[in-house]
């Protein structure tokens, strides 16, 4: 990175001329018809090299790019010495500056394969044996719950990092799920979040999985207290905790505190940022959901792809070509916004899961040397499963005026093959069709066809598609654990390539912090807003005394 910015590097300024004088040319249409081979060319199969048998398919012929735009993009990732800063995360470096702190999560699932120096390293295999033995024991039905019932609900609470992981994955692999324990997942503090959620749940056979690196998070605790409060009013000894309380965290002092006892605590390190998590203790409802076996083939397949990562050179990379043409677009083409679209039901939460993991990551203006960006860095990420989607904002992204880049994600056979996968049949002929739609539109000679004579001009300009709309297309053969996990690791390599592309620290996230300090000097004053002073008029006099004036304890 070198204190010198993004758009300095002598790749960027070309990347910008290319941009700038061969946009015009960079039509899909033009650019298939003249090259039969353009598929193979803008293609490329992943398959493992180590752990389960993993394979992709990432069909990426269908950007606005030729083979020298794409020379060029991995001009621009080379210039920025993304190998350099790949091979220092790999090793240990602190690559998180502004924190001080290694960027490990590679190393959660590494089973001994990489030498990585730092301590707590060492410590990883014994967590997951403890996560391993845990889980086998609830799900065995061995672990009673205060009464000598066996569990059969948990109710995981975190948020962030420590739930929006577990609730993508758990959602994924349901059909590895052992179907008789009941996962529930709590985050909001909105109090109608855990109220709903206890009112499903048995006190003799709840266990609770209080998930928070810090175990200081505001939202955490509180719903802990108030779930340890719930449990209580039935349980009335305070002894019975350690049945239904186990703390998944960093911070032994905070987790003993409040009451639950060390032999009940996973550990995890600073080094595990909390949207990279997901691989630590915090998978344990994973664990319980799926079976610790299921969690290992999980973390196996996300540690193929960190050796694809490191050692595939970068024409051949998958998470550094989703990359380079995502910077294309939200450098050069201004998208502000990328949808990811599987077309797989399991997949559901997987754009919610990186909508952190990419904002909270990519989300800066300031490099790591302190100077402001004069390019736009992580993109708005969004999306919805399978053909929702296309019932709602697809037209926008057909025939709006922005340009959205998309990932269509689909898995070629189906956990739930009904009616001879008719329906897996439907929605990959949607899956087909989508990048096909937007690539190459309708033009309104086609349109006049279709409508005959007699058809009014706007009737005709309405109905056209513009077209040329870029897209990936990600299939493997049938979503397992493993192949999860690869997919997770793709993009979180893919994010850890823009940020240091663009100079930035994709390891801290200090934006988040400054409205839960308001909120706390406000929480402060709720007691008498006719004292609130110190905001801003619409604050002071406006909201809080609305709030005032309908309150109720
Ligand atoms: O796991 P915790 O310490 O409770 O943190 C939960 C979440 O809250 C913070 O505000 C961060 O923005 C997230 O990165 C983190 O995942």
């Amino acid at each position: 990175m070198s204190g010198k910015l993004a758009s300095d590097y002598d790749s960027w300024k070309k990347l910008q001329h290319i941009y700038d004088s061969e946009r015009s040319k960079l039509i899909l249409k033009d650019l298939f018809a003249q090259d039969p081979d353009r598929f193979s060319k803008f293609s490329t199969e992943y398959n493992s090299t180590t752990g389960p048998d993993v394979t992709f398919l990432l069909d990426y012929s269908k950007n606005l790019i030729t083979e020298p735009i794409l020379n060029d993009l991995l001009s621009l990732i080379r210039e920025a010495q993304v190998e350099t800063f790949r091979d220092k995360m790999f090793a240990g470096e602190h690559i998180n500056t502004s924190e001080d702190r290694a960027v490990l999560h590679v190393a959660l699932r590494n089973f001994n394969d990489f030498q990585i120096q730092e301590a707590g390293t060492d410590e990883v295999a014994s967590v997951l044996e403890h996560m391993k033995v845990f889980s086998e024991s609830v799900r065995s039905g061995e672990w009673k719950g205060y009464t000598g019932k066996t569990i059969n609900t948990i109710v995981n609470i975190g948020i962030g990092g420590s739930d929006l992981g577990p609730v993508m994955v758990t959602e994924a692999l349901k059909p590895y799920s052992k179907r008789d324990i009941t996962a529930h997942f709590v985050s909001n503090i909105d109090g109608t979040h855990i109220a709903e959620t206890l009112r499903a749940c048995d006190p003799e056979t709840t266990l609770f999985i209080i998930a928070s690196k810090t175990f200081t998070t505001q939202e955490t605790i509180t719903n802990a207290e108030s779930a340890k409060d719930w449990f209580l009013a039935s349980a009335k000894d305070k002894a019975h905790v350690a049945k239904h309380f186990v703390a998944l965290s960093t911070n032994t002092k905070a987790v003993t505190a409040f009451g639950i006892a060390q032999e009940n605590m996973f550990q995890f390190w600073d080094w595990v940022g909390g949207r990279y998590s997901l691989w630590s203790a915090i998978g344990l409802s994973i664990a319980l959901v799926i079976g610790y076996d299921n969690f290992e083939q999980l973390l196996k397949g996300a540690h193929g792809m960190d050796k694809h990562f490191k050692e595939t050179p970068l024409e051949k990379n998958l998470p550094v070509l989703l990359a380079a043409v995502g910077l294309w677009y939200n450098d050069f083409y201004g998208s502000q916004t990328h949808a990811l679209l599987p077309y797989d039901q399991y997949l559901h939460k997987f754009a919610d899961y990186f909508q952190q993991g990419d904002m909270e990551s990519n989300g800066k203006t300031v490099t790591k040397n302190g100077h402001r960006v004069n390019y736009e860095t992580g993109p708005i990420i969004w999306g919805a499963a399978g053909t929702n989607g296309q019932h709602s904002f697809y037209q926008l992204v057909h025939q709006g005026t922005k340009l959205i880049p998309t990932d269509f994600i689909a898995p070629a056979t189906t956990h739930n093959p009904i009616a001879n996968s008719k329906h897996h049949r439907i929605l990959l002929s949607n899956f087909f069709a989508q990048p096909e739609a937007l690539a190459f539109g309708k033009t309104e000679e086609q349109v006049k066809k279709e409508l005959g004579s007699g058809a009014s001009d706007a009737l005709i300009k309405s109905k056209v598609f513009e077209g040329n709309k870029p897209s990936n297309s990600i299939m493997f053969p049938l979503l397992t654990p493993a192949t999860l996990g690869a997919l997770i690791a793709m993009y979180e390599h893919k994010i850890f390539v823009q940020g240091v592309v663009w100079g930035i620290n994709s390891f801290d996230q200090m934006g988040v912090e400054l409205g839960k300090v308001l909120a706390k000097n406000i929480l402060a004053q709720l007691e008498k807003p006719e004292d609130v002073t110190g905001h801003d008029s619409s604050v002071n006099y406006g909201l809080i005394h609305y709030y005032q004036k309908y309150r109720k304890e």
